[in-house]
């Protein structure tokens, strides 16, 4: 059984500075990993790349035949990787051994993660090959200066555990930039009541009602723990991150039941529309 994570999260909040401070963590322990770069827009690295989807496709190829913008050649890219997983990405996962640790660092287009099914089936693919694969979700700290922001930032999180069914780790980024650490502790693990009350006051009074339904989800209240990360790597063991070989994952995310989740977002999507349609906000 190999192991591999998946860092997902938005374009911007830290998900290769993160793969190069893993990668030089494990460097200093003595543990082996492996980075794939699966982002074919990217162009520096700070880590040695291992495997690399631009060997596949060349985004401005893409573009230019396709007559594409950025993101729906980087789309275009990543649906002819999903066509590729049994002959191209297989071969490339031959040379990792059982116990190898594979960690791909991911394109920030959130698509990706809410509706387009690519990551879900290169994750399934990765599961038929015996990869037990975990998510960390990268979410700038920036993300938690305004409570609304916040919200709009695990709800994407949520978006992402929902698609991907994955054990999931939820990740502040760039956490040297935040000046006001006071309110901190109240993101990490947040209270749903303090979240409500904060949510009421910042928000017009017609989202009572809709506020209040956010918050009594339960499994998305659970979205919003974070753990803290900054690229010296200061407040986040990173151990803690790849605790996914052998222990048990409820302990640092969200286990492997998504049932009761699928069924409480579908319920509170319709809710969202049927509010959002009612009062045509
Ligand atoms: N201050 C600070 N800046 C950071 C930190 N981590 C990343 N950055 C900066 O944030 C910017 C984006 O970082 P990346 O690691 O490229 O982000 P990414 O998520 O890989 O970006 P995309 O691949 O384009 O989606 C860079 O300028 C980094 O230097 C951090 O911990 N602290
Ligand atoms: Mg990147």
């Amino acid at each position: 059984m190999g192991y591999a994570q998946l860092v997902i999260g938005p374009a911007g909040s830290g998900k290769s500075t993160y793969c190069s401070s893993l990668y030089q963590h494990c460097t200093a322990v003595g543990r082996r990993i492996d980075i794939v770069n699966l982002d074919p827009a990217a162009e520096n690295f700070d880590y040695p790349v291992s495997v690399d989807i631009r060997e596949l496709v060349n985004l401005d190829e893409v573009m230019e035949d396709f007559n594409l913008g950025p993101n729906g050649g980087l789309i275009c890219c990543m649906e002819f990787l999903e066509e590729n997983l049994d002959d191209w990405l297989a071969e490339e996962l031959e040379s990792f051994m059982d116990d190898d640790y594979l960690v791909f660092d991911c394109p920030g287009q959130i698509e990706l993660f809410s509706h387009v099914p690519v990551l879900k089936n290169f994750v399934d693919h990765l599961k038929r090959k015996n990869f037990n694969v975990c998510a960390v979700y990268l979410l700038d700290s920036q993300f938690i200066t305004d409570i609304t922001k916040f919200i709009s930032g695990c709800m994407a999180c949520l978006s992402a555990m929902v698609q991907l069914e994955l054990p999931h780790i939820n990740i502040l980024s760039k956490m040297d930039l935040v000046t006001n650490k006071k309110k901190l502790e109240d993101y990490l693990n947040p209270e749903p009541q303090v979240l409500l009350s904060e949510l009421n006051q910042h928000m017009a009074p017609q989202f009572e009602k809709l506020n209040r339904a956010l918050i009594e989800l339960n499994p998305f209240v659970r979205s919003c723990r974070f753990n803290c990360f900054n690229r010296e790597s200061r407040g986040l063991n990173l151990d803690h991150v790849m605790v996914h070989d052998g222990l048990p994952l409820e302990d640092v995310g969200i286990g492997g039941n998504y049932a009761p989740f699928q069924i409480f977002y579908k319920f509170f999507r319709s809710y969202l529309i049927f509010f959002l349609t009612r009062f045509k906000i």
